[in-house]
C-alpha cells in the first residue's frame, strides 16, 4: 500500500501554517487539520477549533495542494501530498472471514484495488457470534466445573486455533485471548447469570479474534496493517447493551485517531466491527446483530471517504431474501431511504442503523459479494432516477407478535393512543407497523433487539400486564411482516397487484400500513403463509413483464387520458 507522504508547507509571512492532507479525488477535502475534525471542515461552515471558521477550502488536482483559509484567525493551511491517504472502507462480514482460505482470498480481493488505501472493518468469523452467545447461555447452568467443556467453546477454540496454523502466523495473537474467554465463561458460570453487560464483552471476543489474526495474516505477506479494538479507538455508544447506539462524539475521535496513526507511520487498519464502549460506564457495548456494517459507515463518515464497501456472500441488496425464494435477482441501485426501509423491515443483508451515517455523510454505499467480486453488486445513493421504478424488493420479518389493543373508554381517545404508546415507550420496546381507529389500536412489536426467547416472553408479558390497566388486550403471536419496497407514488398499482396475489392464494391480510418515508407498504399475515406469499408476489413483481408498461395514463378533470405518460420522480 502506498503511503501518505506530505512534501512540503510552504510559508507566508501572513498566515500561521497548519499540517493539512487531502482525498485523492476529492481535492477540497483536507483530511486533517490540526484538532479539526474532517465533517466539520467538510461543511466549511461550521465553527471551528478555538472559534474560527473556515473561509475557503481548495484544491489542486494537478498539483495535490489543499489551502484552507480559516476567517478569525487569518490562518491558512497549505500541504502538498505525494501520494494517496486513507480513500475507503470496505466491510468484509462474518462468511466472508469464515475460514484460513477466505481470508487469504480476502487479502488477494484488497490487494486487486491497488489504487485504493482502505481501512478494513472485520465481523468474527463465521457463527461465532451465534457461538458465543449460545456459550454463554450454557454456562449459566452447567457448573464451574464442566464450562470448560462447553461444546460451543471447543468449536471456537478449533476455528481459531486451526485458521491461525493454516495462515502460518504466531498463535500468540489469539491465545491469550482464548484463555481469557474461557475463564469469562467459568466466570459466568459461577455467578449463574449472564448479563446484558456480560453478553456484550463476551461476544466482542469473535471480532477481537478475527481482526487480530487478519491483520497478522497481512503482515506476514507483507502488507503493513495494524489492528484496532473500536472501543479503543473512540466508538463511543449510548450504555444500551446488546444494541448501543453511536454518539457524535465517536466520529471527530476515531478520524483523529486513524489519521494521526495513518501519518506518522502508515499501515492499513484493521478495525473491529461491532463493537463500541459505553460513554457512563466506559464497558465493551455492541451496536446489535449485524453491527459491522454500522461500524463501516461510521468510519466513512467520519473520514469523509469517497465509499463505503460492505462485501457479503450475495452479489448486493437483492429483490427478496434469496433463502426464501433462489431467483431473487440483484437490485442495482437503492437510495439510503430505500436501504434504511429495507434493514429495519429485517432484510438481514444491512444493519438497520446502518445507512444514518453514509447519509449524513452522503458517502455511497456499495454492496458487493466477496465470493465473486465481479459482479457490479448494489451502489446505494442519495437519490436514483425512479422514473420507471415500481418495486424494488420484498422483506420479509417473521416472528412478529400482534397486538390489538381496544380502549375500556377510561380515556378519551387522543389520551388512550398517547397512553398506549408511553408504556412501550417506559418499556423500551419499539413498534413497527401501526393502525388506529377510534377505540382500537393494532400494532406489531420489533422482535430484532430481543436476543433470547425467554427475554421476548418476558417483555411480552409485561408489555400485556401494563396495557390491561387500560385496555383489553388480544395477544397474536406467529405473525409476519412482509414489507414492499418501492416507489410508493405508484401504490395503487402495488396495492392492486400484491392484493390480487394474496387474494389468489386465499392469504388474508390482518393489518396494512403505507410508511410516511414513501418506500414501503408493509402488511400482516400468518407466519405459516408468509414464505409462500414472498415467492407468488417475486413471481408477479419481477418475473412477469416490465410493469412500468402498466403505469396508467394520468387523467383530465373531464376523464379523458391526457397524451404523455407521466411518472413522476
Ligand atoms: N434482500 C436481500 N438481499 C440480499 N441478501 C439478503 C436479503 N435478505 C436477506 N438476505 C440475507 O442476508 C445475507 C447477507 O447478510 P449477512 O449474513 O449479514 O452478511 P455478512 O455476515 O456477510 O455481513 C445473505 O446471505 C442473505 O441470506
Ligand atoms: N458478528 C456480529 C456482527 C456482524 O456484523 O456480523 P455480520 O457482518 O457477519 O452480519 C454478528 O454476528 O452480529
Amino acid at each position: 500500500m502506498a503511503a501518505t507522504r506530505v512534501r512540503c508547507c510552504h510559508s507566508n509571512a501572513a498566515f500561521t501554517r497548519l499540517p493539512l492532507t487531502r482525498h485523492r479525488n476529492s481535492p477540497t477535502l483536507p483530511i486533517s487539520l490540526n484538532r479539526v475534525d474532517f465533517p466539520t471542515l467538510k461543511k466549511l461552515s461550521l465553527p471551528i477549533g478555538d472559534g474560527s471558521s473556515i473561509r475557503k477550502v481548495s484544491g489542486s488536482g494537478s498539483r495535490n495542494i489543499v489551502r484552507a483559509v480559516l476567517e478569525e484567525k487569518k490562518t491558512e493551511a497549505i500541504t502538498e501530498v505525494d501520494e494517496k491517504g486513507i480513500t475507503c472502507v470496505m466491510k468484509f462480514g462474518g462468511s466472508s472471514v469464515a475460514s484460513a482460505e477466505r481470508m487469504k482470498e480476502v487479502a488477494d480481493l484488497i490487494l486487486t484495488f491497488p489504487e485504493e488505501s482502505p481501512v478494513i472493518v472485520l465481523s468474527a468469523m463465521g457463527k461465532t457470534t451465534n457461538n458465543l452467545l449460545l456459550a454463554g447461555e450454557k454456562a449459566v447452568s452447567c457448573g464451574v466445573s464442566n464450562a470448560s467443556e462447553i461444546e460451543e467453546l471447543s468449536i471456537i477454540k478449533e476455528l481459531h486455533i486451526r485458521t491461525v496454523k493454516e495462515l502460518n502466523i504466531d498463535p500468540s495473537v489469539i491465545l491469550t485471548y482464548l484463555e481469557e474467554l474461557e475463564q469469562l465463561l467459568k466466570g459466568i458460570a459461577m455467578m449463574k447469570e449472564l448479563t446484558l453487560r456480560t453478553r456484550d464483552y463476551l461476544v466482542s471476543f469473535g471480532e477481537c479474534l478475527s481482526t487480530r489474526i487478519f491483520a497478522a495474516y497481512l503482515n506476514t505477506i507483507g502488507v503493513k496493517a495494524r489492528q484496532y479494538d473500536a472501543f479503543e479507538i473512540g466508538f463511543i455508544t449510548t450504555d444500551d447493551f446488546t444494541n448501543g447506539d453511536i454518539l457524535e462524539a465517536t466520529y471527530p475521535a476515531v478520524a483523529k485517531r486513524l489519521y494521526d496513526d495513518w501519518m506518522h507511520d502508515p499501515a492499513v487498519p484493521i478495525v473491529t466491527g461491532f463493537l463500541g464502549k459505553g460513554w457512563k460506564t466506559g464497558a465493551v457495548t455492541t451496536l446489535g446483530r449485524g453491527g459491522s456494517d454500522l461500524t463501516a459507515t461510521t468510519i466513512g463518515k467520519a473520514l469523509g471517504l469517497k465509499e463505503i464497501q460492505v462485501w457479503k456472500d450475495v452479489d448486493g441488496v437483492l429483490t427478496c431474501d434469496p433463502t426464501i425464494y433462489k431467483r431473487a435477482t440483484p437490485v442495482p441501485y437503492l437510495t439510503f431511504d430505500e436501504a434504511a426501509e429495507l434493514a429495519y423491515f429485517g432484510a438481514q443483508v444491512l444493519h438497520p442503523q446502518s445507512m444514518r451515517p453514509a447519509r449524513e455523510g452522503e458517502i455511497p454505499v456499495r454492496v458487493k459479494n466477496s465470493y465473486n467480486p465481479k459482479a457490479p453488486g448494489t451502489i446505494i445513493t442519495k437519490t436514483r432516477d425512479m422514473t420507471k421504478s415500481i418495486l424494488t424488493s420484498i422483506v420479509l420479518k417473521r416472528n412478529v407478535t400482534m397486538l390489538d389493543i381496544a380502549s375500556t373508554r377510561m380515556l378519551g381517545q387522543v389520551g388512550f393512543l398517547a397512553k398506549v404508546f408511553s408504556i412501550f415507550e417506559e418499556l423500551g420496546i419499539s413498534v413497527d407497523v401501526v393502525a388506529t381507529s377510534e377505540v382500537s389500536i393494532s400494532l406489531t412489536l420489533d422482535p430484532s433487539k430481543l436476543w433470547s426467547r425467554e427475554l421476548i416472553q418476558q417483555e411480552l408479558d409485561h408489555v400485556v400486564e401494563e396495557l390491561e390497566k387500560i385496555a383489553v388486550v388480544n395477544l397474536l403471536k406467529g405473525r409476519a411482516i412482509i414489507s414492499l419496497i418501492g416507489n410508493v407514488q405508484h401504490s395503487s398499482l402495488i396495492l392492486e397487484r400484491a392484493f390480487h396475489v394474496l387474494y389468489t392464494k386465499g392469504v388474508n391480510v390482518q393489518m396494512i400500513s403505507q410508511g410516511a418515508s414513501k418506500v414501503n407498504i408493509s402488511f400482516i399475515v400468518n407466519e405459516a403463509e408468509a414464505e409462500g406469499c414472498v415467492q407468488a408476489l417475486h413471481k408477479s413483481f419481477f418475473e412477469s413483464g416490465d410493469l412500468s408498461e402498466l403505469l396508467i395514463q394520468p387523467r383530465l378533470g373531464n376523464g379523458s387520458p391526457v397524451r404523455t405518460l407521466q411518472v413522476e420522480n
